[in-house]
């Protein structure tokens, strides 16, 4: 049976977002996912938690200066500091919250750049991210996302977020397959799954090519689900969708799926 987790920055958006928990709540959700927490207190957001008996399963390390633009600092070379100061706030935040694992966002890279400094500093922020979060026992991600949404985006298909999570060699960094992104990027969604079954750490749902309820558009989410529990996968799946109408309306296809 699929474990579904809502996520809160993009469901429940008719509410501000603290109401948000308890609107998954009451919708049946057991598990939240959002961007970031870090407009709120640790302590804020883990009572939110607590009072609607919710698992919080994913949140992002600080994405830089996210209302500029930028999303993500992994991959920026001369932003290691930062990047590091993240690192510490996101495991402050993680250990309030019962975190199990959070993603790191790579960054936009101007297209004129040198790719191999990007790809070694995001390599070293990785190791250092990895070696810290491991002392908590929580996991780090990685996430391609697909450059349509994102032009320039440093990280974009499952077989690179691969080869650099080997490269690094961390047990703890584990990839993201956010089967909307995969699909607009790749395809072939059931066979990448399978061959990366054992490195990947987290799952996200949409329907493609409008982003909304996984229950339309061009994949056949009820396969995935199935295969998903055929193949035993232990982790979350993400609703990461943007509802077309109120999020409760929407609802119909994870009742059939639960
Ligand atoms: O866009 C996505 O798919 C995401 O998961 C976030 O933007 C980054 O975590
Ligand atoms: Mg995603």
């Amino acid at each position: 049976m699929p474990k579904f987790a809502a996520n809160l920055t993009m469901m429940f958006n008719e509410h501000e977002f603290p109401a948000r928990f308890t609107a998954a709540a009451k919708a049946g959700f057991e598990a939240v996912e959002f961007l970031f927490p870090y407009d709120y207190a640790p302590t804020e957001v883990a009572q939110w938690l607590k009072e609607n008996n919710l698992k919080n399963i994913l949140f992002n390390l600080p994405p830089g200066d996210w209302a500029a633009g930028e999303r993500g600092i992994a991959a920026l070379p001369g932003r290691e500091d930062e990047f590091r100061a993240g690192v510490t706030k996101a495991i402050e935040y993680a250990l309030a919250l019962g975190t199990p694992q959070v993603h790191m966002m790579a960054g936009l890279i101007p297209s004129s750049s040198d790719l191999a400094l990007y790809r070694k500093t995001y390599l070293a922020n990785m190791k250092f991210a990895a070696k810290e979060l491991a002392k908590h026992k929580l996991n780090l991600l990685l996430e391609p996302i697909n450059t349509r949404d994102m032009p320039g985006y440093f990280l974009n298909t499952q077989a690179q977020a691969h080869e650099l999570r080997a490269e690094c060699g961390e047990p703890n960094v584990k990839v993201q397959m956010d089967f909307y992104h995969a699909q607009i990027m790749e395809g072939d969604l059931a066979m990448t799954f399978k061959k990366f079954f054992n490195d990947i750490g987290h799952t996200q749902i949409a329907s493609v090519p409008n982003r909304n309820e996984p229950d339309d558009g061009e994949v056949n989410f009820p396969f995935i689900f199935k295969m998903l529990d055929e193949m035993g996968y232990q982790g979350w799946i993400g609703c990461e969708y943007r509802p077309k109408g109120k999020t409760e309306d929407g609802l119909a296809w994870f009742k059939a799926a639960k």
